[in-house]
This record gives C-alpha cells, structure tokens and sequence, in this order.
C-alpha cells in the first residue's frame, strides 16, 4: 500500500535550501565546540552578543503571540509561544548569571553589527502589517537554528568541554526540541493554508532567518 506520507511546508524548504541551512547549523563555531578546539574568547563574544539578541527577542516573542491571538484558528497556539516566552526569563537569568561566572560586564557590552542588524530584522517581523504565517515561520526557524546547534554538540561523538554542556544543553535538550516541533507543527498547518504570496513571503524570511544566524555566529568567532 502507499503509506507515504507528503512532505510538510517547511520539511520541502528544509530540503531544498539544505546548504545554507548545514551553514547555519554547523558553523565552524559550533564545529569547534564539538571538537573541543573552542577559543574561549569567541565563546564570551558570542555569551555577551547573545544576551543582547534575547533581549530583542522577547518583544519579538510577545508580538507572535499577539498575531496568533489575533488570527490563530487554534487555541492551542497561544500555549505554545506562551511557553516559549516562559522559558526566556529564566533564560535571561541564566545569560546574567554566566557573564558573571566569565568576567563579562554587560554594561559594557556594544552590540556588533551582525547582531545589529539580526535585531533590526526582528523588528521588521514585529509589524502588525506581517502576518502570523509568516511571523511564526521565521519564529520557527529561529528556534530550530540553535536546537539543531547545540544538539549536535551533545550528540555521539562530541567532545565538547565539560563547562560548556549546560550551555548546550539550554537549546540542545529533548524538550526544546520537542518545543521546536510543536512551532513546525503551526507553522506548516498555516503554510497549507497560506496564499502564494504568503507562502513565498514565508520562505524568503526562512532564508533570511538563516542568513542572519550564520552571521551572528561568525561574529562570535571573528572577535
Ligand atoms: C542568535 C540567536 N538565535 C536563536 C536563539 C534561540 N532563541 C532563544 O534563545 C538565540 N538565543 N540567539
């Protein structure tokens, strides 16, 4: 019998755009966390950029949960993003705690410019102009950018250094993962739904979302 199931939405983008998202989802500084040849001082610039990126996210958070209450045909949506944004303050408790334990003074962080103009896009998806579809797409791949990640750096055969796992783990364990399903799971059920200029909108962001990870990472490693 044909039990073959279609491919979803984002599983053909997934596919189709596999080199850019590998770019993104193995970086060399992700590479060099799992192979333990990491330059802490890559490691602190990427800690004292990505506390500021979080910062910027959480606004960003708050208006997918506002579109999704606005224009979301599933309740179900709105525990989900609820839940992510949950999850971000002990985040950002966690990020001041560790720039305490690195030396890091984030008042005297200055944001770079990849982070910069990470953020700016943030921003542009922020717009009650933008629509779920697309915000939550980009949302998606955001979340599935440092899921995939820091995985990687927990999986067989890493050898990431014993004080970098709980940084890992944050985004590589089995519950964000499954957290990053739940976002693919809306994100494709809209995408079926979508219009073709949604749907090209969406996948023209999912891009963007990758370019600007790629960017932010190596940031961290040029410093
Ligand atoms: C640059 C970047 N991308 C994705 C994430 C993961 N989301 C929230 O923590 C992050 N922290 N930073």
């Amino acid at each position: 019998m044909d039990e073959e199931k279609m491919m979803s939405m984002t599983e053909t983008w997934l596919k189709k755009h596999r080199l850019l998202y590998t770019g993104a989802t193995r970086n060399p500084f992700i590479l060099t966390i799992h192979d333990a040849t990491i330059n802490i001082a890559s490691f602190k610039t990427w800690l004292a950029q990505d506390y500021l990126f979080v910062r910027a996210f959480v606004p960003f958070v708050a208006s997918v949960l506002i579109k999704a209450w606005k224009e979301s045909d599933d309740n179900g949506d709105i525990e989900i993003i609820l839940g992510g944004m949950a999850s971000l303050q002990d985040e950002i408790t966690w990020f001041k705690r560790e720039a305490t334990n690195w030396g890091i003074s984030h008042s005297e962080v200055v944001p770079q410019q990849a982070n910069i103009n990470y953020c700016r896009f943030l921003e542009s998806l922020m717009s009650p102009e933008m629509e779920y579809t697309v915000a939550i797409t980009a949302f998606w791949a955001i979340e599935a950018v440092y899921q995939e990640s820091f995985a990687y750096c927990l999986g067989e055969g890493s050898k990431t250094p014993p004080e970098l796992k709980e940084t890992c783990a944050r985004w590589g364990n089995e519950g964000f993962g499954m957290y990053c399903q739940s976002l693919q799971r809306i994100a494709d059920r809209r995408l079926l739904k979508a219009s073709e200029d949604e749907l090209k909108k969406a996948e023209v962001l999912f891009l963007s979302v990758l370019e600007h990870e790629v960017e932010f990472w190596n940031m961290s490693t040029a410093a």
